[in-house]
């Protein structure tokens, strides 16, 4: 099995490797655009991104499935949530779409989202680190660690991976 994963950010194409491991597919990372904002502001826009990747890198070669992972923040009357959202492409069906874990932000962040900042530049500069997105990311600076980037993705891309195999067994969609 051939799957094409719409970003280049190893968090990502490592844990779709992980989750689809069981296959011995062959996963490649691939630049697409996400037809989004680069910082999506709701889970209806990132869910979008997720699923314009996912069509993207599908289209852009001989892949049997393509896959869509995209970041984003929610504002709730709680305050403002990181989102991540996955996809998953397969000619003649509806995309199956998954999300993962969620925390609150601090008030720091959230301010600076809003006026208009995006999360990747915004950690690195509040860390004093470098290239966060690609390593631990906002959701594990924010769990000590305990919930690095790659973990969420890779929970997000199992969720995508066995809502695959249900409808590969039952034949529903589920979805969209
Ligand atoms: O190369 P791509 O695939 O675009 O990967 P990315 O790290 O930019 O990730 P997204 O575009 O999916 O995320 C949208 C924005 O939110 C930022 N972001 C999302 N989650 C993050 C996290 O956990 N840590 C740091 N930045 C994050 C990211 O840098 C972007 O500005
Ligand atoms: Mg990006």
């Amino acid at each position: 099995m051939y799957v094409a994963v719409g970003s280049k950010n190893q968090t990502k194409v490592k844990a779709v490797e992980e989750a689809f491991k069981k296959y011995d597919a062959k996963v490649k990372g691939m630049d697409v655009p996400s037809g989004v904002s680069e910082q999506p502001f709701s889970d209806e826009e990132t869910i979008q991104g997720a699923i314009n990747r996912a069509q993207a890198a599908l289209e852009n070669n001989d892949a049997e499935l393509g896959i869509g992972l995209e970041g984003g923040v929610q504002q709730t009357k709680f305050g403002m949530m990181l989102c991540n959202w996955g996809a998953l492409v397969q000619y003649g069906k509806s995309p199956i779409i998954s999300c993962g874990a969620r925390i609150l932000l601090p008030k720091e962040i959230e301010h600076r989202l809003i006026v208009g900042e995006e999360l990747g530049p915004i950690m690195d500069d509040f860390m004093k680190k470098t290239n966060i997105r690609s390593k631990e990311g906002a959701i594990g600076i924010f769990t000590n660690g305990l919930i690095p980037r790659q973990e969420m993705f890779l929970h997000v891309s199992t969720l995508l991976v066995g809502q695959y195999e249900y409808r590969n067994i039952n034949g529903l969609e589920t979805q969209l």
